[in-house]
């Protein structure tokens, strides 16, 4: 099994910005138009503070009450266009985001579902899991909220120190003098709140997790009298919990302290250096007021800009692991692929490892001929699923050849390798949908009767007929729920709707009961009819009806032969014949492994 130490790549910034590039070329021109929106919408609301001016320099040179109306007028005429501008802008970027999101999602799943299972596994599923959850949602949130509401309001930002500027060059150095504390705040808070946000998820966390396993458990804790070391720990997780929160309490209270020393400098030397140009007859009341509105305008862009940046370098951290995946090179399709002609395999030479120096399987050499059935027996471990696995083309070997029809099976193209092998394993999914529309993943094109004949065949037909509403009826999670035996049934429909020529079955009748086994046992050999095929054996009947037995042992086969032969020849066979004859006359069920 994993170590799971050898977990899926991330991205660099270089790889995401390019990824994000390739994504985003198709909507350029929405791109730009949300561009254009929020820079209008930003320098809409810049005219604000010169009008301002504009009315101080009335009101000082004593003009009447009607020199006003007309800025006045125009203020409010600027508040309804930024008010309709801002939001507009936001909306488009949020569409923006998420149409980039969705595609990057789109091209995770395609990669996510072209990784080698080796490869999903040596990572953990849970890796996999995470990015497709966790740091979907960490992502999507942002796209949500913090990426338009940052770009907002750093074009905001950028355009203010613009209109500083416009207004008279020494207002902008004034202004500038308060950037030192802001970026040295800026650095000293995203250092510190990413850490102390995920303890304090942590932490809250562990002490929901105890409390669970204190009430679940507490009969136990009743009668073993642990009472008071429970609640010692809880205590002490609570304490934790608070401590944290007082934490980033005093980091917020810290970080708004600074923040404020900033504005402080910067507002002190707007208006110094206001009463400076204006008594040097450089400019008028009104530009001065207006550069200092320009710089107390930029306390909340600035202040959102810290406090988006912070949920955006968290969804930075998901996005490197989303690009990661999505990063990855799709497996090539042959450029010429190989063809196959009939049902026979023939493998050589096959080895296989999961750990280095631990072989699975050595040496595997078997041959299958069309329409033959071929049961694979061995004691648990032996590497029977290993070679069903690979027969079937889930695991690349380490070593040897699968040839189908002739074909190697790694130089059919997808659509080849469909038409030439299936395997039906006990894990088998029921997708959430309609039962038409779960069998139509097998051949899309498969009208109603198709779908009903497929389950006929393997003698679903009567329960599917009778569902409230037959093929539509919705199966899967939130829908009907199908028991085990129908379940399996389902899996092997498809296999008839696809109708592959060798059809590999790994224990697709070990989990139902013993009158849902013979059942099963029925509908696999329905499916199998007119194929090859390879039986994973767990019940030996499966053998005994097979034309051939192949025994794995550790690896290695180490008997083949037809099921009469075997147990004449008194060999490893017979042996677990002669078990599982006996384990069945003392017991209904038992696995020939146990
Ligand atoms: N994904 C994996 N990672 C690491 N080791 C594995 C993996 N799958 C199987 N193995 C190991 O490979 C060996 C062969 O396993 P395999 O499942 O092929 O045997 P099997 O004959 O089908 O056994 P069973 O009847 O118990 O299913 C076992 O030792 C097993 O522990």
């Amino acid at each position: 099994m994993s170590s799971g130490t050898d977990l899926l790549p991330t991205a660099s910034g270089t790889r995401i910005r390019a990824v994000l590039a390739e994504l985003a070329r198709p909507h350029r021109p929405i791109a730009v138009v949300t561009l254009v929106v929020l820079v209008a919408g930003a320098a809409v609301s810049l005219l604000v503070a010169p009008l301002l001016g504009e009315i101080v320099d009335r009101v000082a040179e004593a003009q009447g009450a009607d020199a006003v109306l007309s800025p006045v007028l125009a203020l409010a005429g600027i508040a309804v266009a930024q008010g309709l501008l801002a939001a507009l802008g936001v909306a488009l970027a949020a569409r923006f985001c998420e149409t980039l999101l969705a595609g990057l999602r789109e091209r995770f799943v395609d990669r996510a579902l072209h990784l080698p299972q080796a490869r999903i596994e040596s990572a953990g599923a849970g890796d996999l899991t995470s990015r497709v959850t966790d740091d979907v949602s960490v992502v999507s949130e942002a796209v949500r909220e913090a990426v338009p509401e940052l770009a907002r309001s750093a074009l905001m930002v950028a355009l203010t120190l613009v209109g500083l500027a416009v207004l008279d060059w020494r207002f902008l150095l004034a202004a500038l003098l308060a950037a030192p504390v802001q970026v040295w705040t800026a650095k000293a808070f995203l250092g510190r709140s990413t850490p102390l946000y995920t303890a304090q998820r942590i932490a809250g966390g562990a002490q929901q997790q105890h409390l669970l396993d204190t009430s679940a458990g507490l009969p136990t804790v009743r009668a073993f009298r642990l009472h008071e070391r429970h609640a010692s720990a809880i205590a002490e997780r609570a304490a934790e919990v608070a401590r944290l929160a007082v934490a980033v309490v005093r980091m917020h209270t810290q970080l708004f302290a600074r923040l404020n020393l900033a504005e402080f400098i910067g507002l002190a030397a707007v208006l110094v250096t206001g009463f400076w140009l204006v008594g040097a007859g450089a400019t008028t009341i009104g530009t001065a007021s207006a550069a200092a509105l320009y710089f107390v305008n930029l306390f909340t862009p600035i202040n959102v800009v810290l406090f988006q940046l912070d949920a955006a370098q968290t969804a930075l951290a998901g996005l490197r692991r989303l690009v990661g995946v999505a990063d990855l090179d799709r497996p090539q399709e042959p450029a010429t692929p190989a063809t196959a002609d009939g049902a026979r395999v023939r493998v050589r030479g096959l080895t296989h490892h999961y750990v280095d120096g631990h072989p699975v399987l050595s040496e595997v050499d078997l041959d299958v001929a069309p329409g033959e059935r071929v049961a694979l027996v061995g004691a648990s471990g032996a590497g029977k699923s290993t070679l069903a696995g690979i027969v079937a083309g889930v695991h690349a070997p380490a070593a040897g050849t699968v040839e189908i029809g002739g074909a190697r099976l790694d130089e059919l193209d997808s659509e080849g390798r469909r038409d030439a092998v299936a395997l039906v394993t006990q894990e088998v999914h029921v997708f959430a949908g309609s039962l038409g529309a779960d069998l139509r993943l097998a051949r899309p094109d498969a009208s109603d009767d198709d779908l009903l004949a497929a389950l006929d065949r393997v003698g679903a037909g009567s329960w599917a007929r009778a569902l409230p509403d037959g093929l539509d009826t919705v199966v899967g999670d939130g829908g009907h729920r199908l028991p085990v035996v129908a379940a399996q049934q389902l899996a092997l429909a498809r296999v008839v709707l696809t109708d592959p020529r060798v059809l590999v079955l790994d224990e697709a009748t070990a989990e139902a009961g013993s009158a849902g086994a013979r059942a099963l046992e029925e509908s696999a050999e329905a499916a199998l009819a007119g194929r090859t095929g390879l039986v994973v054996a767990h019940r030996l009947t499966q053998a005994a009806t097979a034309d051939r037995v192949v025994v794995l042992d550790d690896g290695l086969v180490v008997e083949q032969g037809p099921h009469d032969e075997l147990v004449a020849a008194g060999g490893r066979y017979a042996l677990l014949w002669a078990a599982w004859t006996g384990a069945r006359s003392a017991q209904p069920s038992p696995s020939p492994q146990s």
